[in-house]
């Protein structure tokens, strides 16, 4: 896309690829909710990617975990293409969150960890069964493992508690800790902020620093837009399913294409920008044919004195219903 600014750091700039994705495109029905994205995260790098509701972030995440099967486009790890199914992707080494916890509210915050485990344990059901010295020994080490990644994350003291009863904020952090268990080399969070308060955000901060530290390259979705500048190596903005701008979180906070898709005002070569003119010139036609017909019609059927009444309202109200909407549609 020619609008696109790419400006990584140096030192990311030359480090392999983690993630690439290339031309993705995923369309329900008549909606394209994501048109042909390019997307590379090298290692050792943060990566946002934002933009307003609707504007096919959670999308284009489901494409790269094999949730969603792009309809065009295609998704590769480490040089090697991923076939689109989530547990050959989870298997590769990519692990996620999700936007709406996704925990086994009554198992112990312990098991809901070593659930994210067992695409790296080899014993088999018969091993299972038995319960022989191999199986024991992988279990054993499973555990370990498991205490190792509640520690990272601050849970430890509470591995014996039912995930249910973790407040919200620690719900989410053991949300990471149980896809860190798969041992990935890339993790997608999806909006991993979304209902804390600012100490807790502060904490995500450091934790994601922290995962990147031990050679994670991370992929993250938030609306927090201090969270995401300070946070972020490189920035992605999606609007209405095109990637928009990319680059360092200087080059896209200083971008008025960014600014505007954010404030709602539409600009020159925006993806929807011609959509969205072709339906205010309808609104407007439509707005204007309101507001004669009454006329017409009074001067035809009603009295004489009761015309004017007839023809004062509809002229205002649609105009008035598209400031609502837009304002409304950029509020979040
Ligand atoms: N399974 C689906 N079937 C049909 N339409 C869908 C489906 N999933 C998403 N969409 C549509 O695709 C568009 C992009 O949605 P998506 O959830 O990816 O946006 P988003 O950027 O993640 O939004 P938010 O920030 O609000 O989470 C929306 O118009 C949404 O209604």
């Amino acid at each position: 896309m020619t609008t696109t600014t790419e400006t990584g750091t140096e030192t990311t700039a030359t480090a392999a690829a983690v993630l690439e994705a290339r031309g993705v495109t995923m369309r329900f029905g008549g909606l394209t909710a994501v048109r042909d994205v390019d997307l590379t995260v090298r290692q050792g790098e943060i990566v946002g990617l934002i933009g307003p509701n609707g504007a096919g972030k959670t999308t284009f995440f489901n494409c790269l975990t094999g949730l969603y099967v792009p309809t065009e486009g295609q998704v590769s790890y480490k040089g090697t293409v991923l076939p689109p199914k989530p547990h050959l992707v989870t298997q590769a080494g990519i692990a996620r969150t999700f936007q709406n916890i996704r925990l086994f509210s009554n198992m112990t915050v312990l098991e809901n960890v070593l659930v994210g485990r067992h695409t790296r344990t080899k014993e088999g059901l018969w091993s299972a069964l038995v319960r022989g010295p191999g199986f024991k020994r992988a279990e054993a080490a499973s555990r370990a493992r498991a205490m190792e990644l509640l520690e990272f994350v601050g849970l430890a003291a509470k591995a014996e508690h039912l995930a249910r009863n973790l407040p919200y904020g620690e719900q989410r952090k053991l949300e990471i800790a149980r896809a860190l268990a798969s041992d990935p080399g890339l993790l997608l969070l999806d909006e991993p902020t979304a209902g804390m308060n600012q100490a807790e955000t502060r904490t995500t901060e450091e934790l994601v620093f922290a995962i990147r530290d031990l050679g994670i390259a991370v992929l993250v979705i938030e609306h927090d837009m201090k969270f995401i500048f300070n946070l972020c190596d490189r920035v992605a903005v999606l609007v209405q399913g095109e990637k928009l701008v990319e680059g360092t979180s200087e080059v896209v906070q200083g971008d008025e294409r960014v600014v505007a898709a954010y404030l709602g005002t539409p600009f020159e070569g925006a993806p929807g920008a011609e959509e969205a003119a072709e339906v205010e010139a309808a609104e407007a036609h439509a707005a204007e044919a309101e507001a004669t017909e009454p006329e017409a019609e009074a001067s035809e059927d009603a009295p004489a004195d009761e015309a004017p009444a007839a023809d004062a309202a509809p002229a205002e109200t649609p105009a008035s219903e598209g400031a609502d909407s837009t304002t409304e549609g950029d509020s979040k």
